[in-house]
């Protein structure tokens, strides 16, 4: 039996097709009477119907949350919420929209009601990442974590299919990472597992199907655990990866998560192949890079930098930042190893 410490953190989860109607209780519970509703411009119709919901404790809406959350778009926001007076702010939206939320937490300690569409897991972490002069710098705070998160599977049948897909294996990258992480526990583990297994089943379900509700809250059910196992444990080479490549070369994050992941499970394989094991079971395969790469590969999504606008020569550089500043990993960082690894994930070369 081995050591470990475990430390639960306070999120009410409110789940299930048609929560968003408990919205205005929710707000309620939290004493919150003042709300700013933060969106991205393509989901402002999303936050209109938040504001309907939520009548006179609506305070305003704040619909320009991009993705990486650049310094400059988290300073707009904390004055529009500190202009309003507000004592809340509703996410509504994927990552890019609650990490807009949680900058502004970090800030101010305003309480966040997050209401996820996508499955990034970011409304269940106390991670918080803001992108300053080019450099993504990623921390963690417990008053960025969400107060309350609803989950309701009807709000991410509009989330394309594409996106669906990669968002998805966003979510699996934090409970593969989970399984090796060096603070990992037993509840994680099952959690990890869990998460992996429920997103592997629904997002082929969602390829054939995009309307198929029941696959849609498998999804969100994966991504909920996914995203609690990244809340609670720490990262390593593959968010490290993605960061820097999201970050310094402005990739796509979700895209950036399905390309890289097979290739830093491949990288860590001989040094945690317990890990390997549990993530190839949960997926139903003999091999867990592979087997993240085939979901990729058989449901659509990109499996090579080269399509999503990564230039070959930035991947000396790529490889250099992700040296810097490294986040703990199975096993050490070898810069030709890790220069080979970025060279396959450029190419999109199936994991051997
Ligand atoms: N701090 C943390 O723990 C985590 C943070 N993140 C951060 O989240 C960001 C990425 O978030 P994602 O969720 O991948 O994408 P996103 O939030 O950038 O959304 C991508 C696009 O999809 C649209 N969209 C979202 N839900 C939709 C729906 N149901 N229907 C139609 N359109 C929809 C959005 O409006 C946006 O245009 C990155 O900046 C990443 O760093 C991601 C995971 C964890
Ligand atoms: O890479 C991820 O999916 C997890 C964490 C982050 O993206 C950190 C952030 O909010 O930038």
């Amino acid at each position: 039996m081995h050591h470990f410490i475990y430390t639960s953190q306070p999120v009410r989860v409110v789940f299930g097709p048609g929560s968003l109607q408990h919205l205005a209780r929710e707000i309620e519970a939290l004493g919150a009477t003042k709300a700013l509703i933060l969106c991205t411009p393509e989901q402002r119709a999303s936050a209109e119907r938040v504001a309907d919901l939520l009548g006179g404790r609506a305070a305003g809406i704040f619909d320009r949350a991009v993705m990486h959350v650049p310094i400059e778009t988290a300073r707009e926001a904390r004055a529009v919420a500190q202009g309003l007076g507000a004592d809340c702010a509703v996410a509504i939206g994927g990552g890019s929209t609650t990490g807009l939320g949680k900058a502004i937490a970090l800030d101010s300690g305003l309480p966040i009601l997050a209401i996820p569409t996508t499955y990034a897991g970011s409304e269940m972490t106390p991670i918080y990442g803001i992108t300053e002069g080019g450099l993504k710098k990623t921390g963690k705070d417990p008053r960025v974590l969400p107060r309350t998160v609803i989950y309701d599977p009807e709000l991410s049948l509009s989330l394309p299919v594409a996106l669906s897909m990669t968002s998805g294996i966003n979510a699996i990258a934090h409970a593969a990472e989970g399984l090796y992480a060096a603070d990992s526990n037993p509840i994680m583990d099952l959690m990890a597992q869990e998460g992996i297994a429920a997103m592997g089943r629904a997002l082929p379900a969602i390829k054939s199907v995009a309307s198929n509700l029941e696959a849609r809250a498998d999804a969100l059910y994966g991504a909920w655990l996914c995203g609690t196992v990244l809340g609670n444990v720490g990262m390593s080479l593959h968010h490290k990866l993605c960061h820097t490549l999201g970050g310094s070369f402005n990739l796509p994050h979700a895209e950036t998560h399905t390309i890289v992941l097979p290739h830093a499970l491949a990288y860590n394989a001989e040094a945690a192949p317990l890990a390997m094991q549990k993530i190839a079971r949960a997926l139903l395969k003999d091999s867990a890079p592979q087997a993240v790469f085939d979901l990729a590969r058989d449901n659509g999504a990109p499996v090579a930098l080269k399509d999503i606008g990564m230039q070959e020569a930035d991947l000396d550089q790529a490889c250099d930042l992700a040296l810097q500043n490294q986040y703990p990993n199975p096993r050490p960082l070898e810069r030709p190893a890790l220069r080979q690894l970025l060279q396959n994930a450029f190419e999109g070369v199936r994991p051997t």
